[in-house]
């Protein structure tokens, strides 16, 4: 659901502008020029209210860094990210609050000496100890959990019912947008439905957006309405969830979408396995042209030449490489997949 404006038109709450997050890289030789991890390069997107945007792609393509810089925690060498209804920076005193994050590992994020009350009543501060208390129950029940959960400490909860409370802390401050990195992977897979689930909920009832970073492909195409895959720091492809399955246009979203398990009653007869070789090339000093060519089945010598933009090929689908489509993961025999 995305919630209109008063001018009807969908809220922005996200606007990420030419972001670029370099790191120190060591240097190649004693005295040697300095390098730099290129670990989000040049990249662009937006999100609405109530929608949810997905980030796959390979370990190290960047995405929980790209995931820092929304939320503050890294501040762009290049590029601004502008967050909420009112585009405030992030990072800014403006942002506080209005972007908030569930993380992979509950046990981690929560602190073993705080109860689930303090740990809830740390994303308000500054707030009144009635309201405090209403709106802990509040964001309690909205995760499910009752007011008996409020005095446990982590360790008198599941797994799940960590993650649960985690939800609770991101959404008690009502915050406009959620970053979920790897929130459901530690889950088993029932409980991921559930914690899913209730995500959804939450999003058809505030409008909240959601930016979902998981190696997880199946779990992405359902729960998102657009995907963006990463490769070597950019965008390589930016597509509605529906085109996920035979619609995806880069050799990389291609190859990448082909390794994702089957599970029985998959009605995929006919999809094949495309095996990349080699490893990613490094994120230091990445090669001119496009980032995926040395890897890519369907390279051609021109692919090696510039950097292909990233092309509007079809409505709201956005594509970098200038053979779009050349691979395909649905094939008519078992060994044709290259046209
Ligand atoms: N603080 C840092 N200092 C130096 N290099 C970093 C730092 N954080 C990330 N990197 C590098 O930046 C690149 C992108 O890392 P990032 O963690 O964003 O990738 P990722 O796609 O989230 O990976 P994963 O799926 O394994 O979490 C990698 O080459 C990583 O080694």
């Amino acid at each position: 659901m995305t919630r209109p404006t008063a001018a009807g038109a969908p809220r922005r709450v996200l606007r990420v502008e030419d972001v670029r997050k370099y790191f120190k890289a060591r240097r190649a030789r004693l005295g040697g020029p300095p390098r730099h991890i290129h670990a989000v390069d040049s990249v662009s997107l937006s999100l609405d209210a109530g929608r949810t945007l997905g980030i796959v792609g390979e370990s190290g393509c960047g995405k929980s860094t790209l995931g820092r810089v929304i939320l503050g925690l890294e501040r762009p060498d290049v590029g601004t990210v502008h967050v909420g209804g009112a585009a405030a920076v992030a990072g800014t005193p403006d942002a506080r609050g209005v972007v908030q994050a569930v993380f992979q590992d509950p046990a981690s994020a929560l602190d073993p000496r705080m109860t689930v009350r303090q740990s809830i009543a740390e994303a308000l501060p500054g707030v009144d100890r009635a309201t405090r208390d209403r709106r802990l129950l509040e964001a309690l029940e909205e995760v499910g959990l009752t007011e008996e959960y409020a005095d446990r400490y982590p360790h008198e909860l599941s797994g799940g019912q960590q993650q649960r409370v985690c939800v609770a802390r991101a959404v008690v401050a009502k915050p406009e947008l959620i970053l979920l990195d790897e929130a459901v992977t530690a889950l088993d897979a029932s409980l991921q439905t559930q914690v899913l689930e209730l995500l959804e909920r939450l999003q058809e009832r505030t409008g909240v957006a959601y930016v979902f970073i998981s190696h997880d492909l199946r779990a992405v195409r359902r729960f998102s309405d657009r995907v963006a895959v990463m490769y070597l720091g950019q965008l390589v492809e930016i597509a509605p969830a529906t085109d996920f399955d035979t619609g995806l246009l880069h050799p990389y979203s291609v190859a990448l979408r082909s390794t994702e398990p089957r599970l029985p009653g998959d009605a995929e007869a006919g999809v094949r396995r495309i095996v990349l070789e080699g490893e990613p090339p490094s994120a230091v000093d990445p090669p001119t042209g496009c980032r995926f060519a040395a890897r890519c089945p369907a390279v051609e010598a021109r692919c090696r030449e510039a950097l292909p933009a990233l092309v509007e090929e079809r409505p709201d689908h956005f594509v970098r490489c200038i053979k779009p489509g050349v691979l395909t993961t649905v094939s008519s025999t078992s060994s044709e997949a290259v046209r």
